[in-house]
């Protein structure tokens, strides 16, 4: 769009008209030929000088005697001055871009020429600058530019080099037909100035050394020298016409593609600014829009493009831009890779967030399932251990109560086995299950059999655990809180210690009455320990002929006595147990 306003004036009708006006000069055709030799021996000059000093290969594209344009090609691409000028100068350029086989041969014009080969000229010209030399426009190069600035500028080199051979004898004193030299101008275009404003510029410095092209001349009265004036397409109109008014026809349509290479180059510049303040805005972009990260990275990515190739074309740039743009662009593409893993890392996060409070959400309400579950099962369990109590309560009465129906005294009868060397005469005539038949002896030369009924009744072959069988009930009694008394009454030998303790050599199945009790004991209160806590204490006493003795006393009270009136409950052959 900017193109177009600054271009908005008809080249074509401009040219016409500027031909047209100076019709009447072409006639003084004898000056021409005159300058023109004139130019080609100074070419010629030039163009020996060059082949001398970078070789023949070196300036193999540079003939001997060249046309203009011969001339002008053969230096367009700047190695060759550039080469020559670091001869005269050592290190003047540091760095010549060395031409492609093909670029030297180039057909389609010097503007693609002059981007490419820009570096060296642009090097050479600032080089020379800084020694003191005319300079040229690097467009004089170019197809139409003034090749007469370049031969004098290289003159001028020559007559450097010759004065610094000869042993810098005295000032060096350029005084060929050159202009004065344009010293104090900065070739190096700000990039920070208006087009008009540099266009104006270069005119000035056209005017101060050659061909009177300055628009700060007052050319007819048409050109205005008031920059404010310049900002307008009416004056630029004017501009063009006072720079083509004393042009020969011949020379303007050089000199206007010279002036639209040099709107291109303006153009291209701007272009380069207006996109290096788009990349500006839209690299900030991706940091405030955290959101969308990938098209920032494509908009970034073009933007990238673009800068690069704007700072390769731009006819303004230099390696200070360069590397600013670059470094620039390798801060923002770092940044770009920076953010762009912070954003996954990111979404990885909260993806993992979800899934937890997911998965928090699923295990709580398993839990409060659980919780609910539980409570219902601890509920039920409690009810069925209140009801265990109840239960367990009836089961005792009812135990007891069969216990009591059984007897609440009940006796049982034992035989014991004929000791080894008595005589077998028994006067057991009979043993049943509840009753045993005694044959007393002859009386009266008469037997008399008396049967006796008991609980129950065991002989000789009876064992221990089946004696026991029959009280073990008893036991249980005794922890439901029933008071219990087992003792065993009988003769002296009759096996009353026998059956309630064992024989001397005691083992599993000849334990007595009260070694399996208090077994059954301890069991019980075990069992019940849950619900149940017992105290379990013993006593034993022996009392024999009218004496009490404690058989479990460990003071030397083996013999302690007791009161006999505590004791009338008991005869002295009983053994008392519970
Ligand atoms: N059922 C039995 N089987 C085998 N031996 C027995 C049996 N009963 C008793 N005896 C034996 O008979 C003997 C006398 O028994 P025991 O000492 O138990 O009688 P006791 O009634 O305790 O006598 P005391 O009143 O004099 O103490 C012992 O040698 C004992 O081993």
């Amino acid at each position: 769009m900017a193109a177009e306003g600054v271009l908005s004036f008809s080249m074509a009708s401009l040219v016409e008209d500027v031909v047209r006006q100076h019709g009447g000069r072409l006639s003084d055709r004898d000056l021409a030929s005159r300058k023109e030799e004139q130019a080609a021996s100074r070419r010629y000059e030039v163009a020996g000088w060059l082949r001398k000093a970078v070789g023949v290969v070196g300036a193999k594209d540079l003939p001997a005697e060249p046309t203009e344009e011969e001339f002008r090609i053969g230096l367009r691409n700047g190695i060759v001055l550039c080469n020559v000028l670091n001869k005269v100068q050592p290190g003047a350029v540091p760095k010549v871009v060395e031409a492609p086989a093909d670029a030297a041969v180039s057909p389609d014009g010097a503007a693609l020429s002059a981007y490419q080969y820009f570096e060296n000229v642009r090097n050479f010209l600032v080089a020379v600058e800084e020694m003191g030399l005319p300079t040229f426009e690097a467009s004089d190069l170019n197809q139409g530019g003034k090749s007469a600035r370049v031969v004098n500028c290289i003159l001028a080199l020559k007559s450097y080099s010759d004065w610094k051979q000869s042993g810098c004898n005295g000032s060096w004193k350029y005084s060929g037909n050159s202009k004065p030299n344009i010293a104090g101008k900065c070739f190096v275009r700000k990039n920070s100035e208006p087009f008009t404003g540099s266009l104006s510029r270069t005119s000035s410095i056209n005017e101060k050394s050659f061909d009177g092209l300055s628009v700060e001349t007052n050319l007819s009265g048409e050109v205005s020298s008031d920059p404010s004036e310049m900002n307008s397409s009416r004056p630029l109109n004017a501009l063009v016409k006072a720079v083509l008014t004393d042009k020969r026809p011949d020379e303007v349509p050089g000199l206007v593609e010279s002036m639209l290479i040099k709107v291109m180059e303006e153009f291209e510049h701007r272009l380069t600014r207006q996109n290096e303040g788009r990349s500006t805005v839209k690299d900030v972009v991706p940091f405030e829009d955290s959101k969308s990260p990938p098209k920032s990275k494509v908009v970034a990515g073009k933007t990238t493009e673009r800068v690069k190739k704007d700072i390769f074309h731009s006819d303004a740039s230099n390696d200070e831009h360069r590397i600013k743009y670059s470094n620039d662009e390798h801060r923002i593409l770092k940044q770009q890779v920076s953010l762009d893993q912070q954003q996954k890392h990111i979404q990885e996060l909260r993806h993992t967030l979800n899934a937890t409070k997911v998965g928090m959400q699923f295990f709580q309400k398993k839990y409060f399932e659980e919780f609910t579950n539980l409570g219902q099962q601890i509920y039920g369990l409690a009810h069925a251990a209140s009801g265990y109590h109840k239960v367990l309560e009836e089961n005792r009465k009812l135990y007891n109560q069969v216990q009591d129906l059984k007897g609440s005294i009940r006796v049982y009868c034992r035989v014991r086995p004929f000791m080894p060397g008595q005589t077998r005469i028994s006067t057991v005539d009979h043993i049943d299950d509840g009753s045993i038949t005694i044959v007393t002896p002859l009386k009266y030369g008469k037997e008399v059999r008396r049967a006796f009924n008991f609980n129950k009744a065991f002989g000789p072959s009876a064992t221990q655990a089946e004696v026991f069988a029959d009280t073990q009930p008893l036991i249980r009694s005794v922890l439901d809180g029933y008071n219990v008394c087992i003792f065993a009454y009988g003769q002296t030998g009759s096996g009353k210690t026998h059956t309630m303790t064992g024989p001397r050599e005691l083992t599993e199945e000849t334990r007595g009455v009260n070694f399996r009790a208090l077994s059954d004991l301890f069991f019980l209160s075990e069992q019940r320990r849950d619900s149940f806590s017992y105290e379990v204490s013993v006593q034993m006493i022996e009392i024999y002929n009218e004496q009490v003795r404690d058989l479990l006393a460990t003071d030397g009270g083996l013999n302690k006595r007791y009161p006999l009136h505590d004791l009338t409950a008991f005869h002295s052959f009983f053994r008392l147990f519970f």
